[in-house]
């Protein structure tokens, strides 16, 4: 039986994209999907605007501006669009630095299905292409009064570059030496739960009688800084982002005891009695919840504080595992290419429409290990420089 012969999508430079408008150097693609098409535009003129989304319903016949999440890539001189599958498109945006070129339009993820109920609306999602593998977020979890935010901080201090600290939207009131934008940012609850509702949180959870969300601008701001993200969030915030897309390590820190725990909570003197005792009870939920097996990778006991910060550290330099050796230094896009497909392999031909001749090149985009997607970072993307690749019974080979 005979290989099924490898898709064709052709790029959208300036020559052959479609609707490219040189009046007002727009341009944009199109991709059929069931029932929609999706035509991801842009246009060079305005380095601070966003690819716009539009979405093309053939059932009505009506064009719709989707809820757009996510950080969205800005506009390059052109870019070709790819179908990976029924969920996702692949954008590959040219003459774009190399950490800035591959991005992923979520259309019918698990994450857009959710959010499209969510909000009630059409919904897509960006989600930028990391080569090899990024490190995870952290989140840390445990009761209040635990110690959480005094380990986060001794970390921040540090390891300044490395790590970033993911500011969380709540309603309750600032402490006294707390700042707006750098603790949290403060908001009101009819604010917030707007902002729920438009699709702006990872997640969120009434903690303590307030409501407390990570948003998902709180963790690209971190990672796009080019840092490991730390989440200081409930047990319940911690089993809604363990159910989402966001691959991240679990970290539950415990008391030595639960009177040491009360002892801690008191003596920080931020809360009213009566807030103390609720923060109590609801203590006593959360270490059960937090030393259940299956939440959380590891639980840490904070009893001497130097102590458990070194076993903190230990532990996040075990899993950090990061491996960015895969992208080529030059890996750069010209605006005239054109890309093929097949299975999880994509060709980038580069240089004269693709045709073969001494200035060609290609590369080749291995899509068969992603990891994580939107909100976030897809990880785990390959690229090979080289070529010529060809067609072999396994697909693509390089000869
Ligand atoms: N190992 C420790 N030994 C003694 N005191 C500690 C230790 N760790 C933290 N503390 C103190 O306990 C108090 C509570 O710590 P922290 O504010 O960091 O808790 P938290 O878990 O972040 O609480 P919340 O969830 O309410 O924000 C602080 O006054 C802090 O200085
Ligand atoms: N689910 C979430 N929980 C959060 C978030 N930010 C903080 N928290 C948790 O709330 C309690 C109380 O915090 P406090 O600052 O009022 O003492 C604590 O357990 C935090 O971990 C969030 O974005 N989501």
């Amino acid at each position: 039986m005979g290989e099924e012969a490898p898709e064709l999508i052709s790029n959208t430079d300036r020559n052959s994209v479609l609707g490219y408008d040189p009046e007002s150097k727009d341009y944009s693609s199109s991709i059929a999907i069931g029932d929609k098409i999706y035509v991801v535009g842009g246009s060079d003129d305005d380095a601070n605007a966003s690819i716009s989304v539009k979405v093309f319903d053939k059932l009505n016949g009506k064009w719709s501006n989707p809820t757009v999440l996510g950080t969205k890539p800005t506009p390059s001189k052109g870019h070709s669009a790819v179908l990976i599958n029924m969920e996702q498109i692949l954008i590959i945006k040219s003459d774009s630095s190399p950490d800035d070129c591959i991005w992923f339009l979520e259309v019918d993820t698990q994450f857009v299905k959710q959010q499209r109920q969510l909000v009630g609306a059409e919904v897509v999602a960006w989600s930028k292409g990391i080569t090899g593998d990024a490190p995870k977020p952290i989140v840390i979890s445990g009761p209040s009064g635990v110690g959480k935010g005094t380990l986060i901080a001794k970390l921040m201090k540090e390891y300044p570059t490395t790590f970033g600290f993911s500011v969380s939207h709540t309603t309750r009131a600032p402490r006294e030496k707390e700042v707006n934008g750098v603790h949290y940012h403060f908001t009101e609850r009819n604010i917030m739960e707007k902002d729920i509702r438009d699709g702006k949180f990872l997640e969120t959870a009434a903690v303590h009688g307030n409501l407390y969300g990570t948003s998902i601008e709180a963790v690209e701001a971190v990672t796009n800084a080019g840092k490991r993200c730390i989440l200081d969030i409930d047990v319940q915030g911690a089993r809604s982002v363990r159910a989402s897309s966001l691959e991240a390590i679990f970290i539950f820190i415990c008391p030595p005891s639960f009177e040491e725990l009360e002892k801690r909570l008191r003596s920080r003197g931020t809360e009213t009695e009566e807030q103390v005792q609720k923060r109590l009870r609801n203590a006593k939920a959360e270490l059960d919840q937090g030393t259940s097996p299956g939440l959380f990778d590891h639980i840490l006991v904070n009893g001497d504080l130097e102590t458990c910060y070194e076993n903190l550290k230990k532990l996040l330099a075990l899993e950090e595992g990061i491996d960015v050796s895969y992208q080529p230094d030059n890996f750069k896009v010209p605006l005239c290419h054109s890309v093929t497909k097949k299975d999880h392999k994509v060709l980038i031909h580069c240089g004269n429409n693709g045709l073969e001749s001494e200035t060609a090149r290609t590369f080749m985009l291995d899509l068969s290990l992603l990891k994580g997607s939107a909100p976030g970072r897809t990880r785990g993307l390959y690229i090979s420089a080289g070529g010529p690749f060809t067609e072999n019974v396994n697909g693509m080979g390089q000869v």
